[in-house]
């Protein structure tokens, strides 16, 4: 992987004596899109807030591009466009409007630069249209070309697909992908929707109660989430307790009246036969659903992701 664009440093935050944010440590690469996954209340916007410098650290430090947020805050950030709250627009002036009035705010933005955020986020066609006349997702379309205006390494988004339909959703997703695999721009986006992270990151992390509990890449996410806990009823147990050892590469233990081990779904077929021709007699299988759900589960508890 290439250099970290962006290192959380034991980064913490306290509130009126409460720990919110309890020393999160990791970092950001360039061209890819991170995925910051946590119920409601876990801590992702506080988190978002103090890398963009829109609240203070209690202890630990935000580094972007080797600067620190912390003692170079404005040196730091210019590599950083967010959109954290809903983005400034003026719902009576046009969409090229708009940008043309906020890239008056920032020196060294060329009519062309402006014209290249409009196609990465697809907008062309409307562009001469009233922001009122746009629909919640070209708005947040709008806002991401505003905040790639002075091209920065990275994009933070909270909650970009918030009250948006599917199509919306699926538009911001490919948007997204785009501008990570096109422009190199390292992409946060944070959620509490697991199969929407699923398909727009490479690499999520988890966070509850403050602290980051898993981090891990997507293909190796739904590399796992392929293998299916079985539980298997058989006799003689011990027998085919050893069968299995033999013939799987993972664990398999003894729960009760079964055994209990994880394979892809596709080798169950193959597992039972070779048990059946040596004699064992299966009762019963059960196969349960993928392990990783269950340990996002877990991690999270269930019901607070859809
Ligand atoms: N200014 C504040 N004063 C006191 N507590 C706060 C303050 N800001 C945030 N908190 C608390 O910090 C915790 C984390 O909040 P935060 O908004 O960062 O979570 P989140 O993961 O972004 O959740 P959501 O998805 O609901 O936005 C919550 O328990 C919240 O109540």
């Amino acid at each position: 992987m290439s250099e970290p664009v962006m290192q959380l440093k034991n980064l913490k935050k306290t509130i009126s004596g409460k720990p919110i944010i309890k020393g999160l440590d990791f970092e950001i690469y360039s061209g890819e899109v991170f995925g910051f996954l946590g119920p409601n209340g876990a801590g992702k916007t506080t988190t978002i807030r103090m890398m963009v410098g829109l609240m203070s650290m209690t202890a630990g430090d935000v580094i972007i591009k080797g600067q620190s947020v912390k003692t170079d805050f404005k040196n730091a950030v210019r590599h950083v466009g967010g959109i954290v709250e809903n983005p400034e627009m003026y719902p009576f002036m046009t969409g090229w409007k708009n940008l043309v009035h906020y890239s008056r705010m920032m020196p060294g933005i060329s009519k062309e630069r402006i014209h290249e955020v409009v196609r990465l986020v697809g907008l062309e066609k409307r562009i001469k249209d009233k922001v009122s006349k746009y629909s919640l997702g070209m708005r947040q379309r709008l806002g991401i070309a505003q905040a790639l205006l002075h091209n920065p390494s990275i994009l933070i988004l909270d909650e970009p697909t918030n009250g948006l339909d599917p199509s919306g959703i699926r538009e911001i997703r490919s948007y997204i992908r785009r501008l990570a695999a096109e422009e190199g721009v390292a992409v946060i986006v944070s959620s509490h929707i697991l199969s929407e992270m699923e398909m727009m990151c490479d690499r999520i992390g988890i966070i509850k109660n403050g602290d980051l509990v898993s981090i891990q890449s997507v293909d190796d996410a739904l590399q796992q989430s392929e293998q299916k806990e079985v539980a298997l009823e058989a006799h003689p147990m011990e027998k085919a307790f050893e069968i299995l050892q033999q013939i799987l590469e993972g664990p398999v233990t003894q729960h009760k009246d079964e055994l209990v081990f994880s394979i892809r779904k596709t080798e169950i077929p193959n597992v039972i036969q070779k048990l059946v021709e040596q004699n064992i007699d299966i009762y019963s299988v059960n196969v349960n659903r993928s392990t990783l759900e269950d340990k996002f589960l877990d991690l999270i508890g269930e019901g607070s992701i859809e």
